[in-house]
């Protein structure tokens, strides 16, 4: 077990003045029992607490650490950048060389705005969406999540269903309306809201790997028949990309699976950990944008200097070295098979998602495709592993709904240390 009076009595302390003690509802711990652990530091695949202990960290920051934490590359970039000013709310040389980056490197995008978040990213995207079709409605899918944007908010995944709010108090009926939603991996159900709502429907928005209801990938066609089916009818397709970009391949899922969409939405990798988002598309949707267009959209802090900085050296660090996505994918793969080893050791057969580095556990025997799928999970049983993977010190994502990340610093022998730990905390949880 470990120690946590430290982090214990920070979260006391942070109930008084933080709303539930955290700056985003995720963290709180709330899914799986117990308190948060308070982070000081991180290096490479380690994350250490308030009290002194130490987590291989299997969030990474929720995706963009994929080289492990505080790396050199990006941190030495960010450091040479410090001393020029931390903003000047004015146009530099780096917002214009990350944006021939990522229009060199993704598929979709031909042009791109930087924002703050993920959130501002999908945000603006259906903005623009609408702005160019002149419709309202979008589609969006059960379980997957967007950021907290009111027309996202609606069967929404990650801490919104971990917190039993899929639909949040708060966005009024109006938006709520104009948000429809399918089941994932259901051509036939979007087909069908589409025929219901001809001519109305501006945007079908969706993470093209869904990676917030746990891990789910798109079934064969699914990807393709979203394409074709909005080329028919003139809706903006938009890959929410915010995870999978840059961490399945240098182009995301949209390379991986090769179909490509109208508008993509990117985030956390392209600020290699400082607050970044960005959208961007086809030139048509994007000279859209004001000032080139009329869809008003704007950041103060928008391409901040630093963020320009550590992103940049985490973009062209990958480009370089494409046989990180094979490092990623051996480790990954071999912490997966020592997963399924383990539980045919113990006689259980529960199911895991996998895709490149991104994976979940689910405590059910049922394929998981879909929303409804995932909610078969054992979330109690779910709450046990968490809890005893943490006393081994392995960090989780602390909810059912949630991927995990794996990160190039996550060496062979850690990976033996992690196929122990879960050896023991299935065993453990069945209890
Ligand atoms: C797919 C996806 N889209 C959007 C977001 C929102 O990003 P942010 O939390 O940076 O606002 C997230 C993560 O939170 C996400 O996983
Ligand atoms: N699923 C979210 C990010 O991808 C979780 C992060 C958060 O909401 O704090």
């Amino acid at each position: 077990m470990k120690e946590a009076s430290n982090s214990n009595e920070l979260f006391k302390r942070a109930q008084h003045s933080i709303p539930g003690g955290v700056n985003s509802p995720v963290r709180a711990f709330r899914a799986v029992g117990g308190n948060p652990r308070f982070m000081v530091s991180a290096k490479g695949p380690y994350l250490y607490d308030e009290d002194g202990n130490q987590y291989l960290d299997l969030i990474n920051s929720w995706g963009p650490m994929i080289l492990g934490h505080a790396a050199e590359v990006v941190n030495e970039a960010v450091q040479k950048a410090i001393p020029n000013s931390l903003s000047f709310g004015a146009p530099t040389r780096k917002e214009v060389e990350i944006a021939e980056l990522i229009v060199s490197m993704v598929p979709s995008i031909e042009k791109v705005r930087m924002v703050n978040s993920g959130t501002e990213a999908t945000m603006s995207a259906i903005r623009v969406a609408r702005g160019y079709t002149g419709r309202d409605k979008i589609i969006k899918f059960e379980g997957c999540y967007h950021g907290h944007g009111d027309s996202f908010l609606i069967s929404a995944g990650s801490g919104a269903i971990t917190l039993g709010v899929p639909d949040s108090p708060g966005v009024t009926k109006g938006t709520a309306n104009d948000t429809l939603t399918a089941p994932y991996n259901n051509l036939e159900a979007v087909n069908i809201l589409v025929e219901a709502n001809k001519g109305q429907v501006a945007a079908i928005i969706l993470e093209p790997v869904a990676g917030n209801m746990g891990l789910v990938t798109p079934q064969q066609g699914f990807l393709q028949g979203l394409r074709d089916l909005c080329d028919k009818e003139g809706i903006v397709l938009i890959f929410d990309e915010v995870m999978t970009g840059f961490r399945l391949a240098p182009g995301g899922a949209q390379e991986i699976y090769g179909v490509t969409p109208d508008m993509s939405t990117l985030g956390k990798i392209i600020g290699g950990g400082m607050p970044v988002g960005a959208y961007g598309g086809k030139r048509a949707l994007m000279d859209y944008v004001s000032p080139a267009g009329p869809v008003y959209q704007a950041g103060t802090l928008s391409g901040n200097p630093i963020a320009m900085s550590a992103g940049m050296a985490m973009l062209n660090f990958l480009k370089d070295h494409p046989e990180t996505y094979q490092q990623l994918e051996r480790t990954t793969a071999s912490m997966v098979a020592g997963m399924q080893q383990n539980m045919q050791q113990l006689g259980l057969s529960y199911t895991i998602n996998r895709i490149g580095s991104m994976f979940s556990i689910f405590f059910t025997k049922e394929q998981v495709v879909d929303f409804e799928t995932a909610k078969t999970s054992d979330t109690a049983l779910f709450g046990r592993y968490f809890n005893s993977m943490l006393n081994r010190g392995i960090y989780l994502a602390p909810s059912q709904y949630e991927a995990l990340f794996v990160s190039t610093a996550v060496t062979e022998e850690l990976v033996e240390q992690y196929i122990q730990a879960n050896l023991e905390s299935l065993k453990e949880a069945q209890a």
